[in-house]
């Protein structure tokens, strides 16, 4: 997919300040459109384009009042019926409907600055971006979402994030749900950025004893090969500028902010579901081995609990283990 640089030349602008994120990619919301959920809210899927990759990168929007400025924004020639189909209309589509930028049925209507057809915004019409949103930024994981993969917790981290955000307070966790507003940004960055062929390599490389950052290394990859600024565009682009972070990686936190545009006003935990409730979530030994490499290699920020599958390695072994290991080394026997 390419991208209409000319369309998209306004796409960064922060709802408050007008101020263009200069080193930000350019982003484009191309459609939007109503998915009724199995879980009951409504979310509204919008799918971006941008000018790094040909990629198409999600935003699960949570609020039918979270709008991308690029989506809304007035484009010349285009038709009311033009701009309901690609998704750019206020309240829900119905039967007959004609114009897309009033709801007669809630008494809502649009405005836009006249000369660059700019969605202006109100308080009546759209998000307010001092609110502080509650977002988590996945990384596209298909073995996790859809191959019932008892390796990681990306699939349960997916589905407990909708759940916090549609909710208004998590009574076992005891955290501040979004009330119905808030933002999943879904990433095509598969495989902490190596891809779906080289992350079963590294799958087939833990099987034979390394850890996850072993792996890539010895695959020859960075230990985390992932770039959150396509996050952080399509976060200002959707008018979001103080975020409630839903994450355990301290990286992450660090590069989605970006100050003053988009800052991180709080970090919300995810602690593995199956260690505050035994009888729920993913038990599995891959997936031991897999939050203990992330506590001790990666920095996360989660306390292991005391019973584990696997026998847990000091970080000095596990620290050696990693320089047999290197891709220098890449052929020295694993064990574990
Ligand atoms: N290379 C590699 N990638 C993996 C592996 N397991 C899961 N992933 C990918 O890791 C990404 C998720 O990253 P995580 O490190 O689990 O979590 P995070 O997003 O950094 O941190 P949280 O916000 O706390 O969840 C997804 O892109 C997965 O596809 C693995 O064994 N090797
Ligand atoms: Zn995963």
């Amino acid at each position: 997919m390419t991208m209409d640089s000319s369309n998209n030349s306004n796409s960064n602008r922060n709802n408050n300040n007008n101020e263009i994120s200069d080193g930000l990619p350019l982003v484009q919301c191309v459609a939007r459109a109503r998915i009724p959920t199995t879980q009951g809210p409504d979310i509204f899927l919008h799918l971006y384009s941008n000018d790094r990759d040909n990629k198409e990168h999600l935003a699960i929007v949570f609020g039918e009042d979270i709008r991308s400025r690029s989506l809304f924004r007035r484009r010349p020639h285009e038709t009311q019926q033009d701009r309901m189909i690609r998704g750019a209309y206020i309240g829900k589509l119905y039967p007959g409907r004609t114009v897309a930028d009033e709801d007669d049925r809630l008494g809502l209507a649009l405005e836009f600055d006249e000369h660059t057809g700019e969605l202006l915004a109100s308080t009546a019409t759209t998000w307010d971006s001092h609110h502080h949103t509650l977002v988590r930024i996945h990384s596209e994981c298909y073995t996790g979402e859809n191959a019932w993969s008892a390796r990681c917790d990306c699939g349960e981290q997916f589905d407990r994030a909708g759940r916090l955000i549609a909710c208004d307070h998590e009574p076992s966790s005891n955290i501040q749900g979004g009330n119905g507003h808030g933002v999943i940004v879904y990433l095509r960055q598969e495989g902490r950025g190596i891809g779906l062929g080289e992350k079963l390599k590294a799958y087939n490389l833990q099987d034979l004893g390394a850890d996850t950052v072993q792996a890539n290394l010895m695959l020859k990859h960075p230990v985390d090969a992932r770039d959150f600024s396509l996050g952080k565009a399509i976060l200002l682009d959707l008018g979001v500028a103080n975020i409630r972070l839903l994450t355990n990686n301290p990286e992450k936190i660090k590069q989605v902010e970006h100050v003053p545009l988009l800052k991180c006003v709080e970090r919300v935990p995810m602690v593995p579901i199956h260690w505050t409730n035994s009888s729920e979530g993913i038990d599995s030994k891959e997936i031991e081995g897999y939050l203990r490499t992330k506590i001790e290699r990666m920095g996360h920020l989660l306390t292991e609990p005391l019973k584990l599958h696997t026998n847990p390695q000091s970080t000095e072994a596990s620290q050696k283990q990693t320089q047999m290991n290197s891709p220098l080394s890449s052929s020295s026997t694993l064990a574990i």
